[in-house]
């Protein structure tokens, strides 16, 4: 199947000089969900304002579904759907008008019927007379989906779709996203949140300093960079480790042992580690686990594609 948007080269210095995207070449499958990973910085929200047409790029090119983006943007835009960053919306305006007005703004024939499908999908159809400033969070956030989809689109943007919220809120949309995908909507979604990217996406980009550094099925991704960290704490200083625990880290103060180990493995390999600080004499005050952050993986990967 020819993917729906292929992007290549695509590069952007904004006027000030800044290097936002370097030379980025990608396909995006049709019905996927793609995950676009990155610190602050890196360049996703360029990325996606530019396949969004909101910023023009200074080199490369983009087609979205067989149209040029640039020569041939009606035709590219009216497949796309951008979810932003921030919730701005007309507080008191109700919903139903606020996706009836973003479909308007398409050059789009009224179509409640179609409008109704979408706000039944997101659960907002109870909610289409109310006004947006009694909606929760949650809601808002919806109707964001709901203007996103107001001109049917085949595909949508969210930019940080859960930055900020919580953890039931964040569960919210990830259900939400993931309905949509089920309906054929393809989705490109940045995130902070290695967990998140963990729990939806098919594909994951990682982005660093406008370069896309690498595109991989998430299992693989996971696979390879998904770690925990095990922290022992001691019940007293050690000088070193014993030779039976070598490879594991000890801190500077002696008092912490950590030891790393795939999340994805049959085996965490804990049970025989604990064992052997019993079988050792070492007395163990505490234990904790940290999942790698997206920080880690980022480390890691610089420093092995470096
Ligand atoms: N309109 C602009 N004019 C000048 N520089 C910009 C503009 N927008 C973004 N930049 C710069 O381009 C680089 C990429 O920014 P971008 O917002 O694309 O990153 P991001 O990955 O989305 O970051 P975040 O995770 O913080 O949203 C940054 O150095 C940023 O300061």
């Amino acid at each position: 199947m020819s993917p729906i948007i292929e992007v290549s080269d695509l590069s952007k210095t904004y006027a000030s000089g800044t290097p936002a995207l370097k030379g980025v070449t990608l396909d995006i499958r049709e019905g996927e969900i793609l995950a676009l990973l990155g610190p602050n910085g890196a360049g996703k929200t360029t990325f996606i304002s530019i396949l969004c047409g909101l910023v023009t790029p200074t080199g490369g090119q983009v087609r979205v579904g067989g149209h040029d983006l640039l020569r041939d943007y009606r035709a590219a835009r009216s497949l796309i759907g951008l979810v932003p960053q921030e919730i701005a919306l007309e507080f008191f305006e109700s919903v139903i008008n606020t996706v009836r007005f973003s479909r308007g703004l398409y050059g789009k024939a009224p179509d409640d019927a179609y409008l109704e499908r979408v706000l039944r999908a997101l659960s907002l159809w109870d909610k289409r007379d109310a006004k947006l400033r009694e909606l929760s969070g949650g809601m808002k956030r919806r109707v964001l989906i709901a203007k996103a989809l107001s001109h049917g689109p085949r595909i949508l943007f969210l930019d940080e779709p859960t930055a900020g919220v919580d953890v039931n809120l964040r569960r919210e949309m990830w259900e939400v996203v993931r309905g949509l995908k089920a309906e054929g909507v393809t989705i490109i979604l940045t995130t902070h949140y290695l967990e998140e990217a963990e729990e939806m996406a098919d594909r994951v980009g990682i982005i660093d300093k406008g370069r896309l550094l690498l595109v991989r099925d998430k299992a693989d991704l996971m696979h390879e960079f998904g770690q925990k960290v095990l922290r022992v704490e001691l019940a007293a200083p050690l000088a070193e480790l014993p030779s039976a625990l070598s490879g594991l880290e000890l801190s500077p103060d002696g008092l912490t042992v950590s030891y790393r180990y795939d999340t994805h493995a049959d085996r965490s390999g804990i049970a025989r580690l604990l064992g052997t600080f019993a079988a050792e004499g070492i007395g163990v005050r505490d234990v904790a686990t940290e999942q790698s952050s997206l920080e880690d993986v980022f480390l890691r990967l610089v420093r092995d594609l470096a």
